[in-house]
C-alpha cells in the first residue's frame, strides 16, 4: 500500500534533522515519559523537535484536527514538544480487540482487523515504507526527531519483521538509548542482555543507556553503571528518580491491571465539605480511560477503577468508560452484576455517566454487525439510544455547549447513534440544537472523549453530580486541566534536564551514531526459518 506522507511546511530548510531511538529493556520502562521529557527539554532550548512512534499498540487514542487517529502517548509527546500532534508522528496504531487481533489503523485511519500471525507474517513488512517516509518527513520539517520503540528491542522472534525498534533504528541510522527500570529490578542483567542479544550491526546503533524510577543514594549505584560501562563499553546517560504522578497517558490499556486502582492527577483537599467518589467500571477493552484524570483533577474528587456492584454502593458517580467491545463490556457488565447494580442507581437517581462505548450500552438496542458481529442486543436501557455500527468510523474533534458552558471533545467510534427521547440532549450548538449525547434523569451519556478536559464544563457537571448525589461537594473554582498537564511536561523536562547528560544527550541527537562500539557477544541467534514470521 502507498500512503502520500506529508507534513506542514515549517519553512525549515536544509539536512535532515537529528534524532534518537529510546528504546526499552521492557514494555512500561518509561520510555514513554523519557521520550516526552526530551522532546520538552529540547523545545526549551529553542529546538524545533517531534515526536515519533512508528507503531504503537494501544486502546488509548486521540484524533488530530485532521480527523487522522494516533495514540494518545504520541499527542502527549506532541504536547511536550509544542507542535500539533499528526499522522506522521505514529503511522501505524494497532488496537486491540481480543488477544489474538487488532484493528490496524494505517496513517490516521482503520485500514482492517488482522490477526496477530498475520500481521506478523508479512503485513507489518508492508508498511515499512511508509513510517520510513513519515520519519524522513519528520526529520525534514524539525531539527531533531525523539523516536520512542515498543516492548523490547530484543525480540528475538519478531526482529525479522520489526519495524519500530532496531528495524526502523537501522533504516534511519539512529542512536539508540535504552531505558531500564530499576524499580522493577535485574536492570543491569536487562541493559546487558538486551545488547547481547543484538546483531553486530544492531549493537553498532545501541549508545548507551537510561536508569528510570530509581530511589536511594546514585552513589551505590554509580560502581554498577563503571562495571557495565566496563562489560559493554557503553555509558549510562541519565539516573531519572522515581517521580510520582507521572503515568500521563499511559498506552495500553490491557496489559495495565486497573482494577482497585486509584486515579489520582492532584492530591488536594476537597474545596467544599464533602468529598465526591468516582467510581469507574473496569469494562473489558477500555479505551480511553484517561478521560476520567480530569475527574481525578480536582481536589476532593477520588476517582478508581472498581469492578464488583458493592464496590458502585459508595459512589456518587459511575462512569461507563469507552470500549473496543460494546457488546462484549456489556456482557461482562450483566455477569458480573454490575448492569443490576447500574439500573437500581438510575432508578434511585444516583449519577451515571456513559462515554463512548459506556454510552452506547447504556441504551435500548445495539445493531452491531461490524465490532462484535453479534446482530442485534439488547442494551441496559437506562437512555432512550439506539446504536447502530457502521463500517465508517467516526473520528472528530468537535466543539459545543453542554450545562450551559464551553466543550471541546474528540470522537472515536463506529457505532452511531441515534436519541429518541430523554429529559434533554447533552451537547448541543450554539443555537440549542442538539449535537451529542442525552440525559435521563441522572443518567448522562455522549459519545464524546475529552470533554471532562473543558474546565467549565467539568466544573458544572461535578455540581450537578453532587447536587443528585446529596454532597457538599463544591468544585474548586481555578482547576486548570490544561495547566496541570502543561506543568506535569514540564516537570518530564527537568527530570532530563537535572539527571541526565544533556550535553551527551545533545551530541548523540545532532552527531548521530557514535563509532567504535564494541561488539557484546553472543550477538542475535541466526534468522532461521523457524523464526521467521509466517513460518511459525
Ligand atoms: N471509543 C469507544 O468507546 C468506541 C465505542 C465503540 N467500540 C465504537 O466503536 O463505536
Amino acid at each position: 500500500m502507498t500512503v502520500s506522507v506529508t507534513a506542514d511546511r515549517s519553512g525549515r530548510t536544509g539536512p535532515p534533522g537529528g534524532g534518537l531511538l529510546v528504546a526499552g529493556t521492557t514494555s512500561d520502562a518509561g520510555k514513554s515519559v523519557v521520550t516526552a521529557g526530551i522532546c520538552r527539554w529540547l523545545v526549551r532550548k529553542g529546538v524545533k523537535v517531534a515526536p515519533f512512534k512508528a507503531q504503537n499498540m494501544s486502546l488509548n487514542s486521540f484524533v488530530t484536527r485532521d480527523g487522522a487517529e494516533i495514540g494518545r502517548a504520541q499527542a502527549m509527546q506532541a504536547a511536550a514538544a509544542r507542535v500539533e500532534p499528526s499522522a506522521l508522528m505514529n503511522p501505524v496504531l494497532l488496537k486491540p480487540g481480543s488477544d489474538r487481533s487488532s484493528q490496524v489503523v494505517l496513517m490516521g485511519k482503520p485500514v482492517g482487523e488482522l490477526s496477530a500471525r498475520g500481521y506478523h507474517a508479512g503485513r507489518q513488512e508492508q508498511l515499512f515504507g511508509t513510517v520510513t517516509e513519515c520519519l524522513a518527513e519528520l526529520r525534514r520539517t524539525h531539527d531533531a526527531v525523539i523516536c520512542e520503540g515498543a516492548g523490547s528491542p530484543a525480540e528475538i522472534n519478531l526482529r525479522r519483521s520489526d519495524i519500530v525498534n532496531m528495524g526502523i533504528a537501522r533504516a534511519a541510522r539512529l542512536p539508540v538509548v535504552v531505558v531500564g527500570d530499576i524499580d522493577r529490578g535485574g536492570v543491569f542483567a536487562s541493559f546487558f542482555g538486551t545488547t547481547a542479544l543484538l546483531s553486530p550491526e544492531d549493537q553498532e546503533l545501541i549508545a548507551g543507556y537510561v536508569v528510570n524510577k530509581f530511589r536511594g543514594d546514585v552513589s551505590l549505584l554509580e560502581p554498577g553503571l563503571e562495571m557495565l560501562r566496563d562489560l559493554t563499553g557503553r555509558r549510562t546517560f541519565g539516573v531519572l528518580p522515581f517521580a510520582h504522578g507521572l503515568g500521563i497517558d499511559e498506552e495500553d490499556g490491557l496489559r495495565v491491571s486497573l482494577r482497585g486502582a486509584v486515579r489520582e492527577s492532584v492530591v488536594a483537599p476537597p474545596h467544599g465539605a464533602d468529598v465526591l467518589r468516582v467510581a469507574v467500571c473496569a469494562v473489558p477493552l477500555m479505551s480511553n480511560f484517561t478521560d476520567v484524570d480530569a475527574l481525578a483533577a480536582e481536589p476532593g474528587v477520588v476517582v478508581r477503577f472498581v469492578d464488583r456492584p458493592e464496590e458502585l454502593a459508595d459512589a456518587d458517580l459511575v462512569v461507563v468508560p469507552g470500549t473496543r467491545g460494546t457488546v462484549r463490556a456489556l456482557a461482562w457488565l450483566r455477569e458480573r452484576g454490575l448492569a443490576e447494580a447500574l439500573a437500581r442507581r438510575a432508578a434511585e437517581g444516583r449519577p451515571v455517566l456513559g462515554i463512548c462505548g459506556g454510552y452506547q450500552l447504556l441504551g435500548e438496542r445495539i445493531d452491531d454487525d461490524v465490532e462484535s458481529r453479534a446482530g442485534t442486543v439488547e442494551g441496559l436501557g437506562l437512555l432512550p439510544v439506539r446504536v447502530r455500527f457502521a463500517v465508517e468510523k467516526t473520528l472528530a474533534r468537535p466543539v459545543g455547549e453542554a450545562l450551559g458552558e464551553h466543550v471541546e471533545g474528540y470522537e472515536i467510534h463506529h457505532g452511531v447513534a441515534e436519541v429518541l427521547g430523554g429529559d434533554e440532549a447533552f451537547i448541543s450548538d450554539d443555537q440549542g440544537h442538539s449535537l451529542d449525547g442525552c440525559r435521563v434523569g441522572a443518567v448522562w451519556g455522549t459519545h464524546w472523549h475529552g470533554s471532562l478536559e473543558s474546565d467549565g464544563f467539568r466544573r458544572a457537571f461535578l455540581r450537578r453530580v453532587a447536587t443528585a448525589a446529596g454532597r457538599a461537594f463544591v468544585p474548586a473554582p481555578d482547576t486548570s486541566f490544561g495547566a496541570l498537564r502543561e506543568e506535569q511536561l514540564d516537570r518530564l523536562g527537568d527530570l532530563i534536564e537535572e539527571h541526565a547528560d544533556t550535553d551527551a544527550l545533545l551530541r548523540l541527537i545532532e552527531d548521530g551514531v557514535p563509532g567504535g562500539l564494541p561488539f557484546i557477544p553472543p550477538g542475535a541467534p541466526p534468522l532461521t526459518r523457524s523464526l521467521q514470521g509466517g513460518n511459525r
